[in-house]
């Protein structure tokens, strides 16, 4: 059981958590595309997993989908936007103006969620003054207005690994509550801080094995019908 579970912080096993939020993204899809219904075969078939895992993901939800018509699209869509919050308004700040940083400031997906970038800040004086999007780059002495004026909860640590703890102890005495952490530091944070780790050599890692495995198994067929064959 992962600690957000153990806290009760996570109405669902973490990977079902995890899975309902590409649920959600392929909804929202199918949503814009102008379908109405889905058939769990339908998205296990696009998602590759299994009917009877969808099945059990949405067991959890309240919207029931019927035989042969499936689910109605907008229904789930709606109780999903509820559990995720897309509709409330959050605004996030992001520390480091960097190349990540930057990045995260300019994508206009965020919207989508109910996410605006409040501020970006760096303690580079080269950078600070400096336009990112529409966002000035600001000084870290600015951090506590701006939390307080713009009811910051999250922040993004978009910092090199060596500076992030101070960063996260920093932004944790100024009350922000949730960190969405892209450096590879594992952050020693009050238990009541919330902390999202985002790494994404990990996915790679498991592209990385799971094509290894495939070209293991492929091999061992090849020998096998090699070894079958008549010499
Ligand atoms: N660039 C990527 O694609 C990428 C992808 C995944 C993870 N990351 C991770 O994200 C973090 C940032 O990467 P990047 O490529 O944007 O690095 P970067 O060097 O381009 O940017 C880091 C920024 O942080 C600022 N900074 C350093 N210490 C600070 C502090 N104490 N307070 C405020 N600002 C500070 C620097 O001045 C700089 O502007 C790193 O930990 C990196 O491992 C980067």
């Amino acid at each position: 059981m992962s600690l957000e579970e153990r806290k009760g912080i996570l109405r669902f096993p973490k990977a079902t958590f995890e899975r309902l939020k590409l649920y959600h993204a392929l909804l929202s899809q199918l949503h814009a595309e102008g379908k109405s219904y889905v058939l769990s075969e339908e998205i296990a078939e696009m998602l590759r997993i299994t009917p009877e895992q969808v099945r059990k993901d949405f067991s959890f939800l309240e919207t029931k989908g019927k035989p042969k018509v499936g689910y109605v699209i907008k229904e789930l869509l709606d109780e999903l936007d509820e559990l995720f919050g897309t509709g409330v308004d959050e605004n996030i700040i992001i520390i480091g103006a960097g190349h990540l940083g930057s990045a995260l400031a300019n994508y206009k997906g965020f919207k989508n969620i109910g996410i605006r970038v409040a501020a970006i800040f760096d303690n580079d004086p080269k950078k600070i003054g400096t336009m990112v999007g529409e966002l000035m780059v600001l000084p870290l002495k600015d951090l506590s207005r701006v939390i307080r004026r713009f009811k910051v909860k999250i922040a993004a640590i978009c910092v090199p690994e060596s500076s992030a703890q101070q960063v996260a102890d920093l932004l944790v005495s100024h009350g922000v509550k949730a960190l969405w952490n892209f450096s590879t530091r594992i952050l020693d944070v009050p238990a009541e801080v919330i902390v999202q780790n985002e790494d994404i050599t990990r996915g790679l890692l498991g592209l990385k094995h799971m094509l290894a495995e495939k070209e293991r198994i492929k091999a061992e067929e090849l020998n096998s019908v090699k070894e079958s064959s008549p010499k």
